[in-house]
């Protein structure tokens, strides 16, 4: 069956068929099967059809109780396997039934509790003749079951997906009172093969021989396989895992491929045709273009074998035939589907066209940005040319008027930023653009995608949505509607907040709708569901609390109302959200000692107290200042990234920031220990910070580096000099051999540089000798009591050069080393003081 050939054949179940022995790689599809149905352990006798070379038979015999039949039958011989019996036998023929029967009788078993079929036609051919020809050979071995099968018996077959697989499904729904469909992992996703596993034989007393007759299964007949089915079941058919219905999986439904590619329901399609031609007139010009393959064609050839990234891969190719076709016609395809026909419009399907308008939307910015940047880059040269770049800042301009959000009063004004802020990028782009794109840059004004890194994210959100939209075609067949919706909402919800920083999905809605908003500013967010309370309201409400009574009493109110003043101030502030992150990312570290507050609100936060003179502390401090550094650097590393940056402004806006005064002692002290807040850096990421600055300090310096670096290049140039010179001698004629050797001997020994000598020292009885650098102390006690420890053999050269040694020195090393080299070994106890 389309055997591939080659190299990549070889896979992990190839080897692992060879390291265990077994004979094919097929064998570990039956150990999954077993692993998971568990039919083995329990069969006394295995009937394997088509069996050969005996990889299944290998496995039966290891797992069915010892003692028990497996009788493997194959076209071709099997080679004997002990423990198992084999056959030379074509299923399909009556004769191989009077062998199995003989068989049977020899070993004394009346039926098998296992049957087997793992058979391939050896033919060749069209694709869909093979899997004709596989499926009537599965009704072959369906047939031999029915006869060698024990009532509760099991039986195991692999089919292929093609247009019969429904009829075998049904097939064998009848006779077993169970039936699995699995692909386990060994058999491959490139293969449409796939395994069913009927549980527990019926045995029925009759059964239907048009039921086994393939003629009536699979010739497409619907009537005669209706009336099978309707004689046999007697009730309404079901719905079965692949989403086809019984009657009509032998019915072949086209779609054409224009149809698929203009619709938007695609996968409605997908879920209810077989196969997509590109026959009819109007599916022409998809068929001769680019993007569409042979595989593509393939793919669309038969659906009902679409793996899932076949699957992709077709939704993918449509997304850009469509885009790439007719782009306009795309965009109002998707957004001029009027209210009636949304509301049966799948949701996926919604799903898809707004990610393929996402898609559209995506390039569109991308070309715009390539045109800013052009724009800009000229404009740049011609102002540089002019000499006209002013630098706003050097004249001391500042309006500060110009950043107050408070400024903008309403969604005109911000439009109106917008657009100038376009402008001012833009310089004369927009003019140069037509209206309508000027009016679809005004729409997405907010979905600018224009970096490689948004690219990518982008392309793996299209995978993840691509994967969730195959995930749920596949369990929406089985009617799990739960599952799709979780990940809908899922994927609505990453648009809306994963990165909707920087793709917003608006919605006519909130155009229309929202008109009563216009006259607020949109960018100032009332975190009061828009009600914002005045001053009075809130010191009101503040000294509504029951322990305002008691401190009227005790006469602190006046403490109480500047407190109250505080929080109004800290109310307001809250409704200008941004423009506090000063103060909100001092919010982030929360333990601060305690701040001191002016009338203006800041807060003062005393410097922790450091004691320079301090010098024990010194190594402390500098290891807290490595994790004070690293620590803001993972901040920094985080805050470069606007949605995370957005995200610890946001979490820094807690409890922490008001620092309330008047709790009960104890409530503070629990909270100091058990309310920690959140820091938004993880301790790995500050310690892989910590291991950057590690590297960077174990680097040699860069002198360093460069006089080594120098002392190198100079030793190659010397021995470059001294090969050059050893070549001249070894061409000269008058010399004798032994004399070259030795010139060259020696200009290579001056050439390489010496290492200083090791000076020796002998230690002398009285005699303080300093053993410094490059002196070494030799000590013939010493080395005697390390002699008589076992712990070396001093080598004749040691004690030849310490006899240099001593030689060199001579009186001088004298006496005072004794002092030093003997004191240890002075060793009262040990009695060997010389
Ligand atoms: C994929 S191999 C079986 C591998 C086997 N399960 C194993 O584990 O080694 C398919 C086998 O089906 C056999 N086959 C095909 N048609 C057959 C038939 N009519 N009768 C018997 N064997 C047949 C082929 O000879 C081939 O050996």
């Amino acid at each position: 069956m389309g055997k591939a050939k080659g190299k990549h054949r070889l896979d992990k179940y190839y080897h692992l068929a060879k390291e265990h022995g077994y004979r094919s790689r097929a064998s570990w599809k039956l150990i999954q099967l077993d692993s998971k149905f568990h039919f083995l352990h329990s069969s006394r006798a295995v009937l394997d059809l088509c069996a050969a070379p005996g990889g299944w038979m290998q496995v039966a015999v290891e797992r069915v109780p010892v003692g028990s039949l497996v009788l493997g039958i194959d076209l071709v011989r099997i080679a004997p396997i002990r423990g198992a019996i084999s056959i030379e036998q074509d299923i399909t023929k009556s004769e191989c039934k009077a062998r199995i029967k003989k068989i049977m009788g020899e070993n004394g078993v009346k039926a098998f509790d296992l049957v087997l079929h793992d058979g391939s036609p050896n033919i060749g051919g069209a694709w869909a003749q093979e899997a004709m020809a596989q499926n009537a050979l599965v009704i072959d071995s369906v047939k031999l079951a029915t006869q060698f099968l024990a009532p509760k018996g099991n039986f195991v077959t692999k089919v292929f997906r093609s247009q019969d697989y429904n009829s075998v499904l049904y097939c064998l729904h009848q006779l077993f009172e169970k039936v699995e469909v699995d692909k386990p992992s060994a058999s491959r996703s490139t293969s449409a093969e796939i395994f069913l596993v009927g549980l527990k034989y019926k045995a029925p007393a009759k059964i239907d021989p048009r039921l086994l007759d393939v003629k009536h299964l699979f010739q497409g007949t619907i009537e005669p396989v209706r009336k099978v089915i309707d004689v046999l079941r007697g009730t309404k058919q079901k719905r079965h895992r692949d989403g086809y219905e019984d009657g009509e999986s032998i019915v072949r439904k086209v779609s054409s491929a224009a149809d698929f590619v203009w619709s938007d329901t695609p996968l409605e399609i997908l879920g209810s045709v077989t196969s997509i031609s590109f026959e009819d007139p109007t599916s022409l010009p998809i068929r001769d273009h680019a993007l569409t393959t042979e595989e593509v064609k393939t793919l669309c050839d038969d659906l009902r074998v679409l793996g899932k990234q076949d699957f992709k891969h077709l939704l993918k190719w449509r997304m850009h035939v469509r885009k790439s076709l007719s782009p306009t016609q795309k965009a109002s395809s998707t957004t001029a589907i009027d209210g009636e026909e949304k509301k049966h419009e799948d949701e996926d399907d919604k799903l898809l066209n707004e990610m393929e308008e996402l898609t559209c939307a995506m390039e569109r910015k991308k070309k715009q940005a390539k045109k800013r940047d052009a724009k800009r880059r000229t404009k740049d040269k011609a102002r540089k040319a002019t000499g006209m770049q002013i630098d706003a800042m050097e004249d001391g301009y500042t309006d500060h008027e110009l950043f107050s959000l408070s400024s903008i009063k309403g969604k005109k004004d911000l439009v109106a930023v917008d657009s100038a802020e376009n402008d001012d990028e833009n310089g004369e782009v927009r003019d140069s653009e037509n209206d309508d794109e000027n009016d679809e840059a005004q729409e997405h004004s907010s979905s600018v995608i224009d970096s490689d890194e948004e690219q990518r994210r982008y392309d793996e959100q299209m995978e993840e949505f691509l994967d969730q939209v195959y995930e749920r075609f596949v369990t929406k067949k089985e009617g799990s509607t739960k599952q799709r919706k979780r990940a809908r909402q899922a994927y609505s919800k990453q648009l809306l907040e994963g990165d909707g920083d920087d793709v917003v999905i608006h919605s006519d809605h909130d155009s229309d709708e929202d008109l009563g908003d216009q006259e607020a500013n949109p960018l100032v967010v009332s975190l009061n569901d828009g009600e914002v309370p005045t001053k009075e309201e809130i010191t009101s409400k503040w000294f509504a609390q029951g322990v305002f009574a008691e401190a009227a009493e005790d006469g602190d109110l006046e403490k109480y109302d500047s407190e109250a003043e505080m929080q109004v101030d800290r109310q307001e502030e809250k409704l200008a959200v941004p423009e506090k992150t000063a103060k909100i990312a001092a919010g982030l570290k929360h333990n601060q000692p305690e701040t001191s507050k002016t009338e203006e609100d800041f807060e003062i936060v005393p410097a922790p107290a450091t004691d320079s003179s301090d010098d024990s502390s010194s190594d402390d401090s500098d290891n807290d200042d490595v994790e004070t550094k690293a620590e803001i650097l993972a901040y920094a590393k985080k805050m470069l990234r606007k949605k995370q940056r957005e995200q610890m402004f946001d979490d820094a806006y807690n409890k922490y920031m008001f620092d309330d005064e008047g709790l009960p002692s104890w409530f503070v002290e629990e909270e100091k220990r058990h309310c920690q807040p959140m820091k938004p850096v993880t301790k790995e990421e500050i310690a892989a910070i910590r291991a950057q600055f590690k590297e960077i300090n174990a680097r040699p310096a860069k002198k360093v580096a460069e006089a080594k670096a120098k002392k190198k290049r100079v030793a190659m140039r010397k021995l470059e000099k001294v090969r050059k010179k050893a070549n001249t001698i070894s061409d000269q004629t008058d010399i004798s051999d032994r004399s070259k050797r030795k010139m060259i001997e020696q200009l290579y020994k001056k050439a390489t540089p010496k290492r200083p000598k090791k000076e020796y020292v002998v230690a002398k009885k009285g005699v303080a000798v300093k053993a410094g650098k490059g002196k070494v102390l030799v000590d013939r006690r010493m080395k005697k009591d390390a002699r008589a420890r076992g712990m070396g053999k001093p080598g004749k050269g040691a004690s030849k050069k310490g006899k240099n040694a001593k030689g060199q020195k001579g009186k001088g090393s004298g006496k005072g080393s004794a002092k030093n080299g003997n004191k240890g070994n002075k060793g009262k106890k040990m009695g060997m003081h010389e």
